[in-house]
């Protein structure tokens, strides 16, 4: 199955290149971005005599012909406008971006800053997490590929918020995450000497994924109060850590609150949840499309603490793109995903 990449030259980009290079069914038909005729190796000299492709001119018609899968590697924005010129082209779109996850038009002129799309693209979009949506995403057109922050948050906090367990208006999420999530584009708060030996809180109160958390929930239970969410940036590449604070509505044991959480993953090959006591750090998801997550009930508070990592790249970014692109074509799910974490 040929497939395309819009901007390759990106890190989300990138990561699609090391997965769909050793991927059995799709094949890797043509990269683009705004640079053109450049071999991809002289970006990335580690892909050299590996991915012997040049990146070319961006022509929405012979992507249309020629590949059955694009996916968008692209700023948001951006995204939005490459969607334009491909949505009457028979092809499915996975866009790695946030232009068509909020399906309120108001709420992606509000957070993100920019002209949404029209509205019956986002209202015919179907929100890619993988674990809760496969029955859309196989039947999807296009598919708006969850942010990194949410798939973390929103797998954490799935089991208790489906079940009506806790008060929705206690949920505080503290999200960190390693530079890499802020793409490979120039900016002086991902410099070495900015971030190095540093840990700094950014966008506070007004994280673009912000609305895209309270929509999920919105959307699992008919309801959502508005969430504290704050992002961290801290000094290395890959990873987010969630640590979510949630306020639980009876008493609940450790032990039964675990047992929960495995009876509704354990038919998910990439939700592995820790047992009691054993709390995941970032490393070791690193390079895999697993989400892993910690819990123990505060006895004291009452309050359920719930750890979520995942490699930002992978499974909150290129990695959910290609379990989702499995999905939609009926392949299994974890084909050419099934990476150990690099660990150390
Ligand atoms: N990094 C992460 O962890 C995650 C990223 N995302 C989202 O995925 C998308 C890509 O992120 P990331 O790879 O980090 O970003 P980067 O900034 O690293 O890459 C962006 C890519 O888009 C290309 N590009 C920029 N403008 C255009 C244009 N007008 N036309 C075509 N291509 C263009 C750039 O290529 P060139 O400069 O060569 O033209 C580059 O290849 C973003 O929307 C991001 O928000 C989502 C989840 C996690
Ligand atoms: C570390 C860092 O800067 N991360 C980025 C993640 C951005 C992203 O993934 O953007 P969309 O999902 O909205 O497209 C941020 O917090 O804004």
């Amino acid at each position: 199955m040929k497939v395309s990449i819009v901007g390759t030259t990106g890190y989300g980009g990138v990561e699609l290149l090391r997965i769909l290079h050793q991927h059995p069914e799709f094949v890797i038909h043509s990269i683009h971005s705004t640079k053109e005729e450049v071999p991809i190796w002289n970006e990335y000299p580690h892909l050299f005599g590996l991915i012997n492709k040049n990146i070319e001119e961006i022509d929405y018609d012979r992507i249309g012909e020629e590949s059955e899968l694009v996916f968008l590697a692209t700023p948001s924005g951006v995204s939005s406008k490459i969607v334009g010129q491909l949505i009457d082209k028979n092809i499915k779109i996975i866009d790695l971006s946030g232009d068509l996850r909020l399906k309120n038009p108001n709420d992606y002129q509000l957070w993100y800053g920019k002209e949404p799309l029209n509205k019956h693209v986002t209202d015919e979009a179907v929100y890619g997490l993988s674990e809760w949506n496969s029955e859309e995403i196989k039947q999807a057109q296009w598919i708006a590929n969850p942010g990194c922050y949410p798939t973390s948050t929103l797998l954490g906090l799935a089991p208790v918020v489906k079940n009506r367990l806790i008060d929705l208006k206690s949920i505080v999420v503290d999200g960190k995450s390693g530079t890499s999530g802020a793409g490979r584009g120039l900016n002086k708060g991902s410099l070495y000497a900015e971030v190095n030996e540093n840990f700094k809180i950014y966008k506070v109160n007004e994280h673009q994924h912000t609305p895209e958390i309270e929509q999920q929930l919105q959307d699992w239970i008919g309801e959502a109060k508005p969430i504290t969410f704050s992002t961290h940036l801290l000094p290395m590449t890959r990873g987010i850590m969630t640590t979510m604070y949630v306020q639980l509505l009876k008493e609940w044991e450790t032990d039964r609150i675990i047992d929960l959480y495995k009876d509704i993953y354990d038919q998910q090959p990439f939700v592995r949840v820790r047992p009691r006591g054993n709390f995941p750090s970032v490393k070791e998801v690193c390079g895999s499309n697993f989400c892993d997550i910690g819990l123990d009930v505060d006895q004291r508070t009452g309050r359920l603490t719930i750890v979520s990592v995942i490699d930002n790249l992978m499974k909150g970014a290129a990695g959910q793109a290609v379990q989702n692109a499995n999905i939609m074509m009926g392949l299994d799910q974890t084909s050419g995903l099934k990476f150990t974490p690099l660990y150390p």
